[in-house]
């Protein structure tokens, strides 16, 4: 991946395929000489669809991640000819749209109700009005006859917005978050309008069928359309909505890493060297536990820490042989929600140092900064045992990345059944975290595992980890909007009699 210097000269309207995201996968980085310039940042979804936007000459439409004045809306075209097209924010309208509507309202929403989504008329006015922004902004930047892919719950609005400015678009829109059950996305005032936002594209992917499901069942009740009723199955076996002339195709791709490359960096004598080294500076204990995740109230960090707590007062974990590590990255911190759960954590992690630790040798470690993605890599190696207990997730590639990392076969995982990840990762140790008993149980037969169970495991959780990675999952998607992967199911009106 190139992140070389970039210019700020570029051509619009030229695309043939456009991706549209809430954020642009850069990063301002000041220079030595005071001035700046952007890095592009590495992740999933940039590494899967750069050859196909270097291929037909793409685009990616986002917000660049600052409300510094100095950036302008200029296209970024980086020298491997890859061009960022940033959405300019206001202060104002990160706090309405991004951290208000998308992040206090839809996330929680959308999440379970795990706190209480905030209802705001002038939110969702800005909403509203981003959305038109990014549909403007998408329309600008695609060729005639281009494919654009809306990214994300932040977006819900852009297919139908950008349908209507460019009917001649095919239009892809996939949610990375779960899709809430009809009873919770009820509850959202204007829920007819965003469930016609996401009708305006041609295909809308889900990670889990059962989302596809929810979906339909909405589609169909807040507006009126036919609908199919047959079940959704992963990567095929989609579902329709008749709207108007239209049929809009619905399904379950889940989202996954780039996991060979993963895997051949995780190899490097670099990362082995610092795992190695990590033990030693933990203190070279028996066992190392890891968290790995943005600081957020979906990812169940309490869970962890609650029950490693209780573990250690029943002396079911030695706290002179087991560390626990938590690496917890700033997330969406001028939300108050996130606020008062960083104050939580915090204190959790000091009450159990502060009864089981020594000085000089916590049980818990905690950095709440992102580390290097090579270090977070090297994490992945030493820990013996990974925790991801979510309360609710879209996928979580956190656990396929720890997975990814464990060539040696070593390792174990620990995984929420609310993840969408345990959909494909049946090998995992599988808890449910609103049943903390559960929970401890499964750590400590984590820990305890014989090596040859291990193996087994992992070796099972390392063969759909490869065979499916993140290029496999956007093919998937571009072929079924491109009409290559025909296997919809029939309208009700159009189902033999049986
Ligand atoms: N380099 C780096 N990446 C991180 C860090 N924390 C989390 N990540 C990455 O952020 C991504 C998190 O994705 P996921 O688990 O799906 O949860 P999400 O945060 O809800 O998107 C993964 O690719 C992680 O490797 C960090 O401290 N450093
Ligand atoms: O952009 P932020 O507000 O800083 O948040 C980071 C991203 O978080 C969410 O990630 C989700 O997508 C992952 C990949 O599909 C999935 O594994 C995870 O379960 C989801 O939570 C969010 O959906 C992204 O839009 C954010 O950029």
């Amino acid at each position: 991946m190139s992140d070389g210097p970039v210019s700020g000269a570029g051509e619009t309207g030229a695309g043939k395929f456009v991706i549209v995201a809430n954020r642009l996968p850069v990063d301002w980085e000041r220079t030595p000489d005071g001035s700046g310039r952007w890095r592009r940042s590495p992740g999933g979804l940039v590494t899967a669809l750069e050859p196909l936007l270097r291929e037909r000459g793409g685009a990616w439409v986002g917000w660049p991640g600052t409300t510094d004045p100095r950036v302008g809306e200029a296209p970024i075209t980086f020298d491997d000819g890859l061009t960022m097209q940033p959405v300019r924010l206001t202060g104002q309208e990160v706090a309405d749209y991004y951290e208000g509507f998308s992040n206090a309202t839809l996330w929680p929403l959308y999440h379970n109700l795990i706190v209480k989504p905030e209802f705001y008329r002038q939110w969702w006015n800005s909403y509203v009005e981003i959305n038109r922004r990014f549909a403007q902004v998408a329309s600008e930047s695609a060729a005639p006859g281009a494919t654009v892919w809306v990214q994300d719950y932040q977006l819900q609005l852009v297919p139908k917005m950008l349908r209507m400015l460019r009917p001649d678009l095919t239009i892809g829109f996939f949610l990375h978050i779960p899709f809430p059950p009809v009873e919770l996305f009820m509850q959202l005032p204007w829920r007819r309008e965003v469930v016609e936002g996401l009708l305006g594209a041609d295909l809308i992917g889900f990670q889990r069928p059962q989302a596809a499901q929810n979906f339909l069942w909405l589609a169909r009740e807040l507006t009126g359309q036919e609908t199919s009723r047959n079940s959704v199955g992963v990567r095929g076996r989609f579902g329709v909505v008749r709207s108007g002339f239209r049929s809009v195709r619905v399904g379950a791709f889940p989202i996954s890493i780039a996991s060979a490359e993963i895997d051949q960096q995780s190899k490097t004598r670099a990362v082995r060297t610092r795992a190695l080294a990590i033990r030693d500076e933990l203190g070279n204990p028996d066992r190392i536990l890891l968290g790995v995740d943005r600081l957020d109230y979906t990812k169940g960090i309490d869970v962890r820490l609650n029950a490693i707590e209780e573990l250690l007062e029943e002396k079911r974990m030695d706290p002179e042989r087991t560390v626990f590590v938590q690496l917890a990255t700033p997330s969406r911190e001028r939300v108050e929600s996130y606020q008062t759960l960083r104050a939580e954590i915090e204190r959790e992690v000091g009450k159990i140092n502060g009864e089981h630790g020594q000085v000089g040798r916590p049980v818990v470690h905690y950095l709440h900064r992102p580390v290097a993605r090579e270090e977070l890599l090297a994490f992945y190696v030493a820990a013996d045992a990974m925790l991801v207990t979510p309360l609710a997730d879209g996928m979580n590639l956190v656990a396929k990345e720890y997975i990814a990392c464990r060539s040696d076969l070593g390792g174990s995982l620990v995984l929420s059944e609310f993840a969408g990840a345990a959909a494909e990762l049946r090998q995992a140790y599988l808890v449910n975290p609103f049943h903390l008993d559960g929970v401890k149980d499964s750590i400590v037969a984590a820990m305890e595992q014989s090596s040859t169970e291990g193996r087994r495991r992992m070796r099972a959780l390392r063969r759909q980890v490869l065979s499916h990675d993140v290029g496999r999952w956007a093919r998937s998607f571009l072929e079924a909007l491109a009409g290559q992967i025909d296997e919809t199911a029939p309208l009700e009106s159009e189902e033999e009699p049986a």
